[in-house]
Order: C-alpha cells, then structure tokens, then sequence
C-alpha cells in the first residue's frame, strides 16, 4: 500500500522537481522519506497539496529552519471576531510553527530570522516597511480574503515578498451577500423587522412596500469570479443580467448565465433596477460611482455594494440618498469601517448596512485559510503557485 502511494508521489514530485528549483538536498533525501510521504489534503476542487512533501521540500530548502521543524508563519490578527478561530488555528499548525506578534515582538531577533511567511487574516492589520525591514527572511504574505486593497503590492514587492490572496474560497459567501442585501433592500426586510417587533404597529401600510427582483434587470459591475456567481444566482432570480468591466468574458460563460455585457457602464446604469459594484479596490475604481453616475440611474433603482466602501463617493451617495435620486442603496462595505455613528448613512431609511460581512461565514473562514495555506507553501516551495497578486507597473 505505502510502496504504491510511495511511487505515486515519487512520480507527482518529480513532476514538481522539473518545474522548480528545490534543492539537490531534497533530491537525495526524498528516498528514506518517501514512504513516509502519504498524508494529501484536497483544497477546493483546484488544489491538491501533497503536504508531507512539500514539508520535506521546505525543511531542504530552508537555510534558517532545522530538520523536520514545520515552516514558521507570522500570524497577524488572529482576533476573537469569528468564534472559530480556535479550528482556524489548529489548521495552520498542521503546516506551521505559528508566531503570534506578541511573540514576535518579545523575541526579534531569533524569530525574524525564522519567518518566512506572513498569513494576513481579514484585511488588518497592515504591513508596513518597518515590518518588513525586521523579516530579512520573509518571502510571501499569505492574505485571506481576495481584497488586496490593505496591502502596498509595490513597497511589499521592492522587499522582494510576494503577495497571494484567496479568490475562489471568498466567491460564494460574497455573492450570497449580495443577493441577501439585493433582496433585503427590495422587500424592505429590515423595516419590516422592525415593524414586526415594534409595539404599535398593526400591519404594514401601502406607502411601505417594496418591489421585486424577479424579472429585473440586475447591473453587474465587475465580473471576476464574485460577479459571475451573483450572475448564476440571479439567474435563478429570473433576472435580466447586464455587465460591464474591462474584460468582456468568453461567449459560452455570457450565454451559460444569460449576461449581456455593456462596454459602456453608462449603457448599464441607465438600464439597470439594480446595481451591484464588485469591483476590487483600485486606484482606477476609486469613487467609480459618484453624482454623475448616480444620476444616470432609474429614480427607481437600488446600488448594492459589496466590494469596498471607496468605490463609491459617499458623500454624492448620501446626496442622492436624501434627494431620492436613487430609491436605495444596500452596502456591505463602507469607509470608514465601522462609520462613525453620527454619519448621516445611519439615519437615512432607504438604506441597509452591513458590517462587511461578505465572507464571515464558518466555511469561508476555513476554505480562505487552505488557499492562503496552499499559497504560501507553494511559494516557499517554489511550486507554481495557485493565486498570487501583482502590483501595477
Ligand atoms: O476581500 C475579501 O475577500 C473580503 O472583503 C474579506 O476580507
């Protein structure tokens, strides 16, 4: 049994061995350690991680590490926000000798020496160049989450870091948030939470309904993986789907979801009874959706944004709020975030906010820590690796 898978990996690592540039170390110790080698993990349906080798590959590779000790990974952040953090915890220690800060920065000098990988969890906090002046041994952020907007990809890569995020792991649970906050706005189902609680209230009255989604035209801005799913949601929703972004998608993807793109984001906002922003967060997309753009939408339309709060100006959002020059707006993201209490976005009804929750579900939090995982042990293996995030030239 062990012999078979043995000769297995022997044929998937001297796939690997082509490919990358590990050490003539590894090459004589793979031998002795190959029947060893049997452990696999699956990360998603794209990824398979043969972990004891590449635990082998590292430990060879690895100048500052000693034999058989796992790769050490800073651990920026692990906070108690998500009640699973614990799991989370015990699914990178599987792969890595994990280094809180407070460690880090109780023992600098040996532990800078150690780190080689950083795991970014939601977004903060960030890294700056006094970060990476102290990790002389650092070679990848591992980011959970797709957003890379926290992160400075040209400093970071000057250091000669590599930065990976989690595309596929974040698409589902962000797409279901947008569908949530579409559908939620329409039928005006946190009124009507409040209604249904509120003391003095009987039933609804007409001046309170909403409108639906069925048969709607749903304006998709921005089509990477997020917006292709809310495409094949929406779908089922029996909508009309309208894109735009800069990259029209290949024929069959168009036809499989029913989207028609619009080169023009102008043609999808005048047409659309819903706009949902998914774009990332670039200095291109900065304020994307300001006073003009909000003008070019149906009086009767709603914005829903689940991408970053920046990509809309807020203050012609709140204008347009008040004036009803758009009915609604349903945001899971804002900036700042948490918004200060005060903020006139929290007084207006036609508007739902939610405390970017896009991928804060007890799956996301898992599956985005194996394609961070999966990334970085690529990267320190120097295998082809699954997700890696460029700056702009
Ligand atoms: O960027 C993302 O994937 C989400 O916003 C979660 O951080």
């Amino acid at each position: 049994m062990f012999r078979r898978k043995g000769s297995h990996m022997l044929r998937i690592l001297t796939s690997l061995l082509g490919r990358s540039n590990l050490p003539y170390k590894f090459n004589r110790q793979f031998g002795s350690h190959r029947r060893r080698c049997h452990r696999s993990l699956i990360y998603n349906q794209r990824y398979r991680i043969h972990a004891c080798a590449e635990r082998q590959a590292i430990t060879a590779g690895t100048k500052v590490m000693a034999e058989g000790e796992l790769p050490a990974v800073l651990i920026l952040d692990i906070g108690g926000t998500h009640g699973v953090l614990e799991d989370l915890a015990a699914l990178l220690k599987k792969h890595f000798q994990l280094i809180t800060m407070k460690e880090f920065l109780a023992n600098k000098e040996e532990m800078s020496k150690k780190i080689q990988s950083v795991f970014v969890f939601e977004r903060r906090p960030t890294i700056d160049r006094e970060l990476l002046e102290s990790l002389p041994n650092l070679k990848v952020i591992g980011n959970s989450g797709v957003g890379v907007d926290h992160l400075d990809l040209k400093m970071i890569s000057s250091f000669g870091v590599k930065v990976t995020n989690t595309p596929h792991a974040v698409a589902d649970p962000t797409a279901d948030i947008g569908m949530a906050l579409m559908l939620a706005s329409a039928r005006r189902l946190v009124e009507g939470c409040q209604i249904a609680v509120s003391p003095d209230t009987k039933s609804f009255a007409v001046d309170w309904l909403g409108v639906e989604v069925s048969g709607a035209t749903l304006g998709i801005i921005g089509m990477g993986s997020i917006g292709y799913k809310v495409a094949q949601r929406a779908r089922a929703f029996n909508m009309r789907i309208l894109y735009h972004n800069r990259n029209r998608r290949r024929k069959e993807e168009e036809e499989a979801v029913g989207a028609h793109y619009c080169a023009k984001m102008k043609d999808l906002l005048q047409q659309s009874d819903f706009v949902m922003l998914v774009v990332n967060l670039t200095p291109e997309t900065h304020k994307l959706i300001g006073k003009k753009e909000l003008e070019l939408m149906k009086p009767t339309a709603t914005l829903i944004n689940i991408s970053r709060g920046a990509v809309i100006d807020q203050d012609a959002l709140v204008e347009a709020l008040q004036n009803k020059v758009i009915r609604a707006a349903a945001l899971d993201v804002t900036y700042p975030e948490p918004l200060p209490r005060d903020h006139p976005l929290l007084n207006l009804n036609n508007v739902i906010i939610t405390p970017h929750i896009g991928t804060a579900t007890v799956q996301a939090i898992h599956t985005m820590a194996e394609e961070a995982v999966a990334n970085i042990l690529a990267v320190l293996n120097g295998q082809p690796i699954p997700s890696q995030v460029f700056p702009k030239l």
